[in-house]
């Protein structure tokens, strides 16, 4: 199958050069993009260090809150990327506790509820919120009725749901028990929409949407989401950066979340989103959403400036 109109593939040298000069600032999603799971994808560390060499700017921006921005550094240090800061990682973890001041004017001190992993909790610490339930060992183990974490501790002041592989009755139960809580009144916010993301050998995983739709769904109320392709995130990320919209792409391997989150954030002056097929998205749903856009939500905001193999093709034409 191939591609009939609308992205430009980038599939020669001559390409993959315009493609690098016409930007000074990428934004790089991380799974599906840089790695899978806890590996690498093969030579992306090479365009990175490319990028670097032109004078680049770049920042890794990623759905995921189950790690901190530290927890990050570690992981790209450790899979060889140097001189990567906190300051150049953006997960959900840390969008989500902007949005309790920068969103809801809720000052650091106040508890908030967690269901997801570590890298919540551990941003919120970094501000001086207090995490209850997240990886509380009380909420392990089987269901629990008469557990002391199903009494809402009327000092929380808002939830935040992420991505966790420790989603149980419990923890649902506990969280439920804060957003149904006096009228549903306590800020909900939502880490991310994704349904799936790219695991280790070709495992397409449940993700953080999954487990923010499960809750909004039972608790029967919307959430905020704080991840891509939210434009205050966007926005946000251009701002600390001093990034100029027109001269930035963003690149990932998700439609409805990396390509809407470029398209809709107008970088590269509408044209300023990569596709790469090294995650979760084939050939074949590009090709399914140019022919069928409308058939998807806000089909046009899906399609991608471009579209690549990998970001490691790019410097197999580039070196
Ligand atoms: O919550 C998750 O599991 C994330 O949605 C998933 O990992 C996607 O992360 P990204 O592709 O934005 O790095
Ligand atoms: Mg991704």
């Amino acid at each position: 199958m191939t591609i009939k109109a609308g992205p430009v593939r980038i599939s020669t040298r001559e390409a993959a050069e315009a493609l690098i000069d016409r930007y000074d600032n990428f934004l790089f999603d991380c799974d599906g993009v840089i790695w899978l799971d806890e590996k690498a994808i093969p030579g992306v560390l090479r365009t990175i260090e490319y990028l670097e060499s032109k004078g680049k700017k770049y920042v890794f921006v990623t759905n995921n809150s189950s790690k901190s921005r530290s927890d990050y550094v570690h992981k790209f240090a450790k899979l060889g990327f140097k001189g990567i800061t906190k300051e150049r990682v953006y997960p959900t973890c840390y969008a989500a506790v902007a949005a309790l001041k920068d969103t809801y004017g809720i000052e650091s001190g106040a508890k908030v509820w967690v269901l997801g992993d570590s890298g919540i909790e551990q941003e919120l610490k970094e501000e001086g919120y207090i995490p209850l339930g997240g990886t509380d060992e009380r909420l392990d183990g089987p269901w629990n009725p008469n557990s002391e974490l199903l009494k809402v501790d009327p000092e929380v002041k808002a939830v935040i749901v992420g991505s966790t592989k420790d989603f149980n009755y419990n923890r649902i139960a506990s969280t439920l028990q804060y957003l149904l809580y006096n009228n549903k009144s306590i800020p909900f916010i939502g880490a991310n929409i994704d349904r799936t993301y790219p695991g280790p050998d070709g495992l397409i995983l449940p993700a953080g949407g999954s487990v923010v739709n499960y809750m909004y769904y039972t608790a029967h109320r919307d959430f905020l989401n704080v991840g891509k392709p939210s434009t205050v995130f966007l926005d946000t990320i251009l701002a600390h950066n001093e990034f100029d919209r027109s001269k930035t792409l963003m690149v990932g391997d998700t439609l409805y979340t990396d390509i809407k989150f470029g398209n809709d954030g107008q970088l590269g002056n509408g044209a300023g989103s990569l596709l790469v097929l090294s995650g979760g998205t084939k050939v074949s749903d590009l090709n399914h959403l140019i022919q069928n856009p409308h058939s998807f939500e806000d089909g046009e905001s899906l399609i991608p400036s471009y579209f690549v193999d990998s970001l490691a093709t790019l410097t197999d034409w580039l070196e």
